[in-house]
């Protein structure tokens, strides 16, 4: 039996940087040669960046992005590793002829395609475009990418590898349905993946590896991209699952990685050339002689669910910033759950000395909203100041005549005002702290607490906000540190402090109820009597989905952030703005 040592390269990417791109996927095939592989994987669209969305459709990058995987397989040669075998994913253009069928309504006639190209000799010596084009969810690739219709082998070290792209994976009774019934079975399915994080999506990963290595008889190797993407982080946790649903080898999550791995694999047809459903291209039709050791490290665990959320969110926001060219941020901090959260990540993600904190009182502002955020300050080093915007305010309140709601929510657009004034001197990245229960009841003000660059929680409910909060300090004081939030910001009622004694229980349901709503009727896009028959109650039920049908305007404007949850507002969930459809009552 061939032994086939396979390194699975997750790297972080820029969508657009092809240069960088390049150079990362270099100096990983490098490491990876370095440790003697024979094989190495690179995510999908690893030289282009994940997802190019309608860059796509620009023929000058596609022109580009081909260009770059010939540069690589070039400059891989130059460093000494040209008979090292490596797949990686890129932009392509008309690869599978037949791709060009495929009805695209009124976009340009270029048939882009979601390729892997096959890199050896110095050399792309051969071309797969993905089969199967996920178009739900945050995934649009039906609008840009051409299906490919045809497989691809590669013959390494005598293993027959066939070669898929992502969602190639996902479509039962699709290409690995084909790679099931084929006359010659392969020895190794390979998937390059750009595959977003979401919560506890990594059980669902390996559900799906295990059952595709059982449908197909074959070892499934699955490299995943890592980083964020504005609304995307991509968690890495690269994977190889025996036929047998073995875990052969587990990357960890969230950082980059090069897994190199010892596999024994059965030797596979070495015939070259098109087949009915593939092509084969064969470069060691030999096993050759066995790799010196063994390699097998041990798969690395998941973590739990708070620790793999609150990493989710700091890459998240990490990446952002940082791929925006921003090194700092800044942020209102009230003393209140939400901005302590986003300033402990932001202290996680970018540094304490690069994270700004504005306390910025008024006259409804408690004493502890001011010291709470001082506390904070003080624990995790940020740079702090104060800004009493009560004068600002009153320019306003008297100017106007404002008074009820216009006065309360002018406190909160001065804050907006400070913020974006300070990110104008100074240069950093305004963060909107909102959580998603605000984001789906509407419960923030336009042009106010909601502006800001990037919102790091706006997928996380409240409820887990404080779970995320709970969990960071347990975390810190396991480890003998001190708990970076002030216990009394968890503890406290929370309050939106613009008028006098308001607390949010005035105008939103307990936080546990609405969350269980909005998870029921946001995520699982359930109806009137579904979300009753989960417990809440028919009033509950109809005041909270009104309030999130008269949010959409509201979420339309505000900044993107990451995505942990199953479905998040964005490009995730896209409803009408003008809309008079309302959800019917189970009574009706
Ligand atoms: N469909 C639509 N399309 C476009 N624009 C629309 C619109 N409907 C209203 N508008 C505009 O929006 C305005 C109303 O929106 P907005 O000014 O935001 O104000 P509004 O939503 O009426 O009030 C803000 C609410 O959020 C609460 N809040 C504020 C700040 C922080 C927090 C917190 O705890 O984090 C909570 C506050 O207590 C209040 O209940 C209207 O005056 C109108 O100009
Ligand atoms: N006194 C303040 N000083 C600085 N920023 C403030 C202040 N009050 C509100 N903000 C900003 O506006 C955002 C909206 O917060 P608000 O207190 O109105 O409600 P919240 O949703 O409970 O948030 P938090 O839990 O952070 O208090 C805060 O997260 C913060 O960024
Ligand atoms: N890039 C892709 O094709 C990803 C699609 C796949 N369903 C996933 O969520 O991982």
């Amino acid at each position: 039996m061939p032994r086939l040592r396979l390194a699975l390269a997750q790297v972080d990417t820029v969508v657009g940087d092809l240069a960088a791109n390049v150079a990362r996927a270099r100096a990983a095939v490098a490491e990876a040669a370095a440790a003697g592989a024979d094989l190495v994987a690179l995510p999908e669209m690893c030289v282009t960046g994940y997802p190019v969305e309608d860059l796509a459709l620009r023929p000058s990058f596609v022109a580009a992005s081909r260009q770059a995987v010939a540069d690589l397989a070039r400059v891989v040669a130059e460093d000494g590793h040209g008979d090292v075998v490596v797949v990686v994913g890129y932009l392509d253009q008309d690869v599978d002829a037949a791709g060009r069928d495929v009805q695209r309504t009124g976009l340009p006639s270029l048939a882009s395609q979601n390729c892997a190209a096959v890199l050896h000799g110095g050399e792309v010596v051969a071309r797969y475009a993905k089969n199967h084009l996920p178009n739900s969810g945050v995934f649009d690739e039906q609008r840009i990418f051409a299906p490919g219709t045809h497989g691809q082998r590669v013959v390494v070290r005598g293993v027959d590898v066939a070669v898929l792209v992502c969602e190639d994976l996902w479509r039962d009774g699709g290409v690995t349905a084909q790679l099931a019934e084929a006359e010659h079975d392969p020895g190794l399915v390979l998937v390059v993946n750009a595959s977003p994080y979401e919560q506890g999506k990594h059980r669902v990963r390996y559900d799906l590896c295990r059952s595709r290595a059982a449908e197909t008889g074959c070892t499934v190797a699955y490299v995943n991209l890592v980083g964020g993407q504005d609304e995307l982080v991509f968690d890495g946790q690269s994977l190889v699952v025996a036929p047998d649903g073995e875990v052969l080898a587990r990357a960890p999550q969230f950082v980059e990685h090069v897994l190199v791995v010892d596999l024994d694999l059965p030797a596979g047809a070495t015939d070259e050339g098109p087949g009915r459903l593939y092509d084969r291209v064969v470069v060691h039709a030999d096993a050759g002689p066995e790799p010196q050791g063994r390699l097998r490290p041990v798969p690395v665990e998941p973590v739990e669910e708070c620790e793999e959320v609150y990493r989710a969110l700091v890459l998240g926001l990490r990446d952002y910033a940082r791929k925006n060219g921003f090194t700092d941020v800044v942020l209102g901090l009230s003393g209140g759950i939400d901005s302590a959260l986003v300033a402990t990540l932001a202290v996680d993600a970018l540094g304490a000395e690069h994270v700004h904190t504005v306390a910025m009182p008024t006259r409804y502002s408690s004493e502890h909203s001011l010291s709470d955020a001082a506390e904070l300050a003080h624990r995790q080093g940020t740079r702090h100041r104060v800004v009493p915007v009560q004068p600002m305010v009153d320019a306003f309140v008297d100017g106007l005549g404002l008074a009820g709601l216009a006065e309360e929510n002018v406190q909160a657009r001065v804050r907006g005002v400070v913020l974006m004034g300070i990110s104008n001197s100074e240069g950093q990245l305004v963060l909107a702290p909102g959580n998603k229960s605000e984001l789906a009841t509407g419960y923030s003000t336009v042009y106010g607490d909601a502006v800001g660059g990037f919102a790091p929680i706006k997928d996380v409910v409240k409820t887990l906000v404080w779970r995320l909060a709970r969990w960071r300090n347990a975390d810190a004081l396991s480890r003998g540190e001190q708990a970076p939030i002030p216990e009394s910001s968890i503890d406290k009622a929370p309050s939106a402090e613009l008028r006098p004694g308001q607390v949010d229980s005035d105008s939103l349901p307990d936080y546990e109820l609405l969350d269980a709503v909005v998870d029921g009727y946001v995520v699982g896009d359930l109806g009137h009597a579904d979300l009753v028959a989960r417990g809440a109650s028919e009033e509950l039920v109809d005041r909270v989905v009104r309030m999130v049908d008269r949010a959409e305007w509201k979420r339309r404007q505000y900044p993107p952030g990451t995505k942990v949850s199953a479905k998040a507002f964005g490009r995730d969930r896209r409803l009408p703005v003008t809309n008079r459809w309302v959800e019917p009552a189970a009574r009706d």
